[in-house]
């Protein structure tokens, strides 16, 4: 058995990962630089495995080096054990079976040989989680996997890993490498990434794999998102991905509209299906109706956790784990944000969690190219998206975020009259007109979309151009949900906050946060600014409803 097997037992994995070719090359070179990259680029892995194999590499040296080390030290103990051994006399029958017990095969012996090759040192899984800035904490972490097809080292069916690959995803993104393997391994996750970043596939191969196949038995897990339409996206995904096993009877339920279900229908309702995909209020007032059972819930996942887990939610979600009353539940938490109030009381609801935060934590992504827009007074706005037009800087699709919905209808009315293709959805639209706004915008029909904050976490609409902050977000958080609505899957994108004379006292937290994401235009005048410190949820001033004077 090689150093690298013996680590891994003794952390009490015994997976036998097959090592990745970029981890095969070893040459001798000089020592790795344990620095961090800052930049988050994930989807663009190929674009640096060159370098990243030379590091590898370098990581491989000094890793062979020391298990030969070890290795040297290991034979000696062995040589000096022997020779206590034979001071105790055995029958010889016995010391031919002991001698031959002892022994390896031919097979063996190549079958080790083969392993010592494929095996992942600690170094190697180090510098993989390093490249990926894959930060982990727990007991017993599995490492990350760095192809899909490694997969099958987890049990994952062939027919999974197959339709992976016909969702047109070759290479897995850090959330991914890490928390399939947790999850695969019936670890409870805390999964923290940037938006964008493929979470809701992570957790998806890993239900898919972990419930095996159909079996109508009731539902066995359930994905709770806070909104219809992120909902009705997780869903589509999910059932997208069941679809292409081709693995007949894989039922996800998505259970979102209110006059879905009679009271009839509940018996095989409940028998129907093995994924719900809900929002909290609904699943609530189906449990307590008794229309829905969740007593053969597995596996719960919370998308937008820290949404979830916040005062709006708390409380359903506590009736919603009451009524999972499965002894064998895992809890799951994903978000592209958490803060320590809300993952303490997470961690109450789960056992020894895994904790995966991808690159630095309550960050905007990377992937967009954040800038802040002085427009002087409220009227400054509408001026600044006239110019934006005129300049060619508003390029379609293109999302627009303020505080209310009177404003956001107010600015609707003033963009129609200017002749533009846009649309506005919001809490009070029917759901009817939310749904068909939203396949419009999809599917490219509608160029600019006007929201509250209801399109702020979790909606993919791909290839969102740019994102307008028309009004300040009312928190932290809040910003970096927006504008992770653009620089999606790979794609870079553009986000524009605009700021009045009134909004200068508060704009340092953001200004502080979009640099640390690696933005480099911030007047420094802003980061100077001093001020009182503001809880996260009190950013931005509330303005009036007229949004244009
Ligand atoms: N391995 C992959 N390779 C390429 N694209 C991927 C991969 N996995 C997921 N994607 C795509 O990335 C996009 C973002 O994924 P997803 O919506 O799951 O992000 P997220 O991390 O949940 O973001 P948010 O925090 O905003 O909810 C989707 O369009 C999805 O199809």
């Amino acid at each position: 058995m090689s150093e690298a097997q013996r680590i891994f037992k003794s952390l009490g994995l015994g997976t036998r990962m097959r090592k990745p070719d970029f981890l095969k090359n070893k040459k001798p070179v000089a020592e790795t630089s344990a620095n961090t990259p800052a930049q988050l680029d994930f989807f663009k892995i190929e674009d640096n495995k060159a370098e990243r194999k030379r590091k590898v590499q370098q990581s491989s040296d000094e890793s062979k080096k020391k298990k030969l080390k070890k290795e040297e030290e290991t034979k000696e103990t062995k040589e000096n054990d022997e020779e206590e051994e034979k001071k105790v006399i055995l029958p010889i029958a016995l010391i031919h079976l002991t001698n031959t017990q002892n022994e390896p095969s031919e097979e063996e012996e190549n079958e080790e040989e083969e392993e010592d090759e494929n095996a992942l040192s600690t170094d190697d899984i180090n510098l993989i989680r390093q490249e990926n800035l894959i930060n982990v904490s727990g007991e017993d972490v599995p490492p990350p996997i760095t192809e899909f097809s490694q997969l099958s080292e987890y049990n994952v069916k062939q027919t999974l890993i197959n339709a992976v690959g016909k969702c047109g995803y070759t290479q897995p993104t850090p959330i991914q490498m890490q928390a399939t393997t947790a999850m695969l391994k019936g670890r409870e996750v805390i999964g923290i990434a940037p938006t964008g970043s493929g979470k809701t596939m992570a957790f998806g191969i890993s239900l898919l794999s972990n419930l095996r196949q159909p079996k109508k038995n009731g539902f066995r897990a359930v994905i709770i998102s806070p909104t219809r339409e992120l909902a009705t996206q997780i869903h589509r995904e999910i059932n997208g991905l069941a679809e292409k096993t081709n693995q007949k009877g894989w039922k996800v339920c998505l259970l979102a509209k209110a006059a879905q279900f009679v009271p009839e229908m509940a018996r095989s309702f409940n028998t129907k299906y093995d994924i719900l995909v809900t929002t909290p209020l609904r699943l609530v007032h189906m449990v307590s109706t008794g229309d829905l059972q969740l007593s053969s819930v597995e596996w719960i996942i919370f998308d937008e956790a820290d949404q979830l887990f916040d005062a709006s939610f708390v409380k359903q979600v506590d009736d919603i784990l009451g009524a999972c009353t499965s002894g064998s539940l895992k809890v799951c938490l994903f978000s592209a944000t958490l803060s320590n109030e809300v993952e303490h009381i997470a961690r109450t609801v789960q056992k020894n969690p895994v904790k995966i935060n991808i690159g630095a934590v309550n960050t905007a992504t990377s992937q967009v190219d954040q800038s802040l827009l002085f427009v002087g007074r409220e009227e400054g706005k509408i001026l600044a998206i006239r110019n934006m037009i005129q300049e060619g800087q508003f390029k379609p699709p293109v999302l627009i975020f303020l505080q209310s919905k009177a404003r956001a209808l107010e600015l609707f009315h003033e963009l129609i009259y200017d002749g533009i293709n846009v649309d506005i959805i919001s809490a009070e639209r029917t759901q009817q007109q939310r749904d068909t706004t939203v396949a419009k915008f999809r599917s490219g029909d509608i160029w600019v979309l006007i929201t509250t904050e209801l399109m702020a976490r979790g909606m993919d609409f791909k290839g969102v151009e740019l994102v307008i902050n028309f009004d300040l977000p009312q928190s932290i958080t809040s910003y970096i949900h927006r504008v992770g609505r653009t620089g999606r899957a790979g794609r870079r994108g553009k986000a524009v906050t605009f700021y009045t004379e009134t909004d200068i006292a508060v704009l340092k937290p953001i200004a502080e946060m979009m640099r640390q994401s690696g933005c480099k235009d911030i007047p420094s005048w802003l980061l100077e600014k001093s001020g009182k410190k503001k809880k996260d949820t009190e950013i931005a001033p509330k303005r009036k409803e007229d949004c244009l004077e």
